[in-house]
C-alpha cells in the first residue's frame, strides 16, 4: 500500500523544503499542489475553464514563483469550482508508489485525509518574508504584507480553508536551519514507518 505523507502550513513556512528533503531520503514522488493553483491564476480568463483543462506543461511556466503568481494564486484558489477541479489528479498523485509526498494547504484535511504522515509545517512570519524576499530579490516588508494577506485569504475562505488536520504533527521551523528541519521531519516518518 503506497504511503502518503501530507504537508500544510502558511506561505513559504518550509513546506517545499522539506517534502523535497523526505523525497530524496525515503525515495518518494513529490508534487507542490501550490503549483496547480498558480498555473490556473496565471492562465486567465475563466479560473474554472483553466482549472479542468490544466495540463502537466502549465505547471512547467516559468513565471509561477513570483509573488504576483501567488497573489493571483491565493484568489482563484476561493473558487469551489477550481478546488474541485483539481482534486482527482492530486488523489491521482497521492496513491503512486512507493510512496507520495503533497504540500499545499488542504492537503491533510481534504486531499489525503488517509494520509500516514501529517506535518503542518509553520514559522513567525517575519522568518518566513526574510526567506522569501532573500529568495526572490524583493523587499522584507512588502513581502510581510504580501503573505499575511494570502495566509488571511486562505484561513478565511470557506472551502478547505488552511488550518491543520487535528493528527497533525506541527513543525516550527522559525529557528531551524534547512538541515534541521529536514532532519526533524525524517524523525517523525520514520516512527510512522517502523
Ligand atoms: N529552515 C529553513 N531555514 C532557512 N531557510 C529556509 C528554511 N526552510 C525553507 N527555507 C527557505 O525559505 C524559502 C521558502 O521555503 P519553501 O519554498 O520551502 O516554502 P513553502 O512553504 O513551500 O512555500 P510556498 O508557500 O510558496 O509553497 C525558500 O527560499 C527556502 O530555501
Ligand atoms: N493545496 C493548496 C495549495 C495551494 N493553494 C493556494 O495556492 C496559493 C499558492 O500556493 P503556494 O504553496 O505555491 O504558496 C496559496 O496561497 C493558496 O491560496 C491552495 O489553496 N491549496
Amino acid at each position: 500500500m503506497p504511503f502518503t505523507i501530507a504537508i500544510d502550513g502558511p506561505a513559504a513556512s518550509g513546506k517545499g523544503t522539506i517534502a523535497r528533503a523526505l523525497a530524496e531520503r525515503f525515495g518518494f514522488h513529490h508534487l507542490d499542489t501550490g503549483l496547480l493553483y498558480r498555473a490556473v491564476g496565471a492562465m486567465g480568463g475563466d479560473p474554472i475553464a483553466a482549472a479542468q483543462a490544466l495540463s502537466a506543461d502549465d505547471l512547467a511556466r516559468p513565471d509561477l514563483r513570483s509573488a504576483e503568481a501567488g497573489q493571483a494564486a491565493s484568489r482563484v484558489a476561493t473558487i469551489p469550482e477550481v478546488r474541485a477541479a483539481l482534486v482527482d489528479f492530486q488523489r491521482r498523485f497521492a496513491a503512486r508508489a512507493p510512496g507520495a509526498i503533497l504540500d499545499g494547504r488542504d492537503i491533510g484535511t481534504v486531499i489525503c485525509p488517509q494520509a500516514a504522515v501529517k506535518l503542518f509545517v509553520v514559522a513567525a512570519d517575519l522568518t518566513r518574508a526574510r526567506r522569501r524576499a532573500a529568495e526572490l530579490g524583493t523587499d522584507v516588508e512588502e513581502m510581510l504584507a504580501q503573505l499575511r494577506e494570502r495566509d488571511s485569504r486562505d484561513a478565511a475562505r470557506t472551502t478547505a480553508p488552511l488550518r491543520p488536520a487535528e493528527d497533525a504533527v506541527t513543525l516550527d521551523t522559525t529557528a531551524m536551519s534547512i538541515e534541521d528541519a529536514a532532519a526533524a521531519a525524517v524523525r517523525i516518518v520514520q516512527s510512522r514507518l517502523s
